[in-house]
């Protein structure tokens, strides 16, 4: 048993020197058991050990989008065309992640997460990024629900209203519960609550690395993970630095190699071209990839923000029946069948309405439709399973595989019709702006990034889901409408800094009562922050990353 498995194992004991240069900047109530010295010098190894390879792969990227804004194209790496052409597979899927025909996702208040780990679905993807604000009471209390939820242990009262007792929430027995895949924050985040040697350590790393101190042992009784779904990897380079995290972290947990199983989000355009690279980075622990597809919108809109010629029309027209994002889709099918890894499907924006007047039922039965036809499209495409936003959408999208997949997966269908080049994944989809598309992303932006400041990482707006992801479309797309000239909406008005100044003065009366909304109070913060972003030169490369500064 090594040292940190021993220690993690004992009490927490005053460990001071060998914690020398760690600081925990925020209290939470439940924190010290969490943050325990074993925990922390795993945290402070990892950040020691690594940090300045996140920096590099970070100044990557900075290298690269460089290269896309003097005109530069992503394409398919010559130095690496030996991998994609090589015969290699990924190591075995383990038998709990064979099926996964329907996972559900959420962020990880503990009322979430039991109703997610209930819901009947096949996984729950616990998500400390796209749909989670990063409050240190989110952390917290997220890792504390997880921790709870391992240990078959976690439990949650609502509080009660008006005399009446508030609902009680108890978890499934574990054989109906959903698999727990988590995934930590990316790479691109800071943790500024903990510090080593004064500097704030990655957010991935405090988000994975805690999960898997705290429950790899627990898991691992049950013949499970910990298991994680990692986010906006943009390069092959990025997935040899998470595989050396994880097995540092299986080592010092004494863990045998391999036992954290991964599966990566292709959520950015660099990463549809090293697809192959990715799963073969990370071969002895991937076990399938996913079409990210919001983020992925959002990485073309950020990639392409200097060309002209590729400018998105309004979200609302970018669907993935889009010719571009069809072939990333097959692309991705067709690389993970050929490894012997899953091809997750993503997520349909629309979520249930309700009501029961006939207009509500009327949206409610379009709203399932689109989940329908969207799940439909991911089957026939080849995918082994999809993801979706809120439990009554399980039924809908399980309905659909059940129908057109009789296996549990469909890692059999080959895809070997399709062939996709450069052009393909680059191509955009031809399209409109409309006033109601602009005036919709001004909307998004602001309630969005309003709710977010308050702590709420996923609302519904005008019955869709609205995460990080879906918020940061809306953002570039402004960016990249208001700094590309000659641009008219399709009622002819100029697309300028008047429009969204006049967008803004309607907005009150498109918000209603401002009170009713989540984060309401932090309205006019949060414009004041798209008002910046959207005057800047350059298109902010995330959203997340000035707004961070504003939280806690
Ligand atoms: C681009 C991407 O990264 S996609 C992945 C990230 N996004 C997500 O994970 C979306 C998660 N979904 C959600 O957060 C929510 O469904 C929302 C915000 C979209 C809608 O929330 P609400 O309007 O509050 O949902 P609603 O009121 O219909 O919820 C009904 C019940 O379902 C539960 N529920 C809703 N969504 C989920 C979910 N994803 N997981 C578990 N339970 C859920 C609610 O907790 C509530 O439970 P209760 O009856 O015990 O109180
Ligand atoms: O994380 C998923 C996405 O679509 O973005
Ligand atoms: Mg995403």
């Amino acid at each position: 048993m090594s040292a940190v498995m021993a220690d993690r194992r004992a009490p927490a004991r005053d460990d001071t020197p060998a914690l020398a240069g760690i600081e925990v900047l925020a209290r939470h109530p439940g924190q010290d058991a969490l943050l325990t010295p074993a925990a922390l010098r795993l945290l402070a190894d990892l950040h020691r050990g690594f940090e300045a390879r996140r920096q590099a792969r970070l100044q990557d990227r900075r290298e690269r989008q460089a290269f896309f804004d003097a005109g530069g194209v992503p394409d398919f790496r010559e130095d690496t065309a030996g991998i994609r052409a090589a015969d290699w597979r990924v190591a075995p899927i383990p038998r709990a992640l064979l099926d996964r025909r329907v996972e559900i996702t959420g962020p990880v208040d503990p009322k979430m997460v039991i109703n997610a780990l209930n819901s009947g679905a096949q996984c729950y993807m616990a998500d400390f990024e796209d749909s989670t604000s990063p409050t240190w009471g989110n952390l917290v209390e997220g890792q504390q629900a997880l921790q709870g939820a391992v240990a078959d242990t976690l439990t949650h009262t609502t509080p009660g209203r008006d005399g009446a007792p508030g609902k009680h929430y108890t978890l499934k027995p574990f054989a109906e519960q959903a698999v727990l895949i988590v995934r930590p924050r990316g790479w691109h985040l800071d943790e500024k609550h903990v510090r080593v040697d004064g500097q704030p350590i990655a957010a991935s790393l405090f988000d994975a690395a805690l999960f898997c101190f705290h429950n790899a042992d627990v898991l691992a009784a049950k013949d499970r993970g910990p298991y994680l779904y990692l986010p906006k990897l943009q390069s092959m380079e990025e997935a040899v630095l998470w595989d050396d995290v994880l097995g540092h972290v299986e080592q010092a947990l004494g863990l045998p190699a391999g036992q954290v199983k991964v599966t990566v989000l292709i959520e950015t355009l660099p990463a549809a071209f090293e697809m192959d690279e990715i799963l073969h980075a990370l071969r002895g622990r991937i076990v399938g990839l996913n079409c990210g597809r919001w983020d992925y919108m959002f990485s073309y809109i950020k990639t392409f923000r200097a060309h002209r010629d590729k400018v998105l029309p309004e979200r609302g027209q970018v669907t993935m029946a889009q010719p571009f994002l069809q072939a990333y889709a097959e692309l991705l099918v067709q690389t993970c069948h050929r490894r012997g890894a899953h091809a997750m499907g993503g997520m349909a924006a629309q979520i249930p309405v309700s009501g029961t007047d006939p207009a509500s039922v009327e949206a409610n039965a379009a709203a399932l439709a689109k989940v329908r036809a969207d799940k439909l499209r991911e089957v026939t495409l080849g995918h082994d399973g999809t993801w979706v936003a809120h439990p009554a959408l399980i039924p809908v999208a399980r309905a659909v595989f059940d129908e057109r997949m009789p296996g549990r997966h469909q890692q059999n269908v080959l895809r070997e019709d399709v062939s996709v080049s450069r052009d393909d994944l680059v191509r955009p989809p031809l399209g409109t702006i409309t006033r109601a598309g602009f005036e919709g992303n001004v909307d998004v932006c602001v309630r969005y990034l309003a709710a977010w400041l308050d702590g709420n990482g996923c609302v519904p707006i005008h019955h869709l889901m609205e995460d990080a992801a879906t918020a940061e479309i809306a953002r570039a797309q402004l960016w990249s409408w208001l700094h590309s000239d000659g641009l008219h909406l399709d009622d002819g008005t100029e697309v300028d800094f008047a429009l969204l100044e006049r967008a803004l003065i309607g907005l009150p009366a498109r918000l209603g009562d401002r009170a009713a909304l989540p984060g309401g109070s932090r309205i006019n913060e949060a414009i004041g922050v798209l008002d910046r972003l959207t005057h800047a030169d350059t298109l902010e490369e995330f959203l997340t990353l000035p707004a961070y500064a504003r939280l806690d």
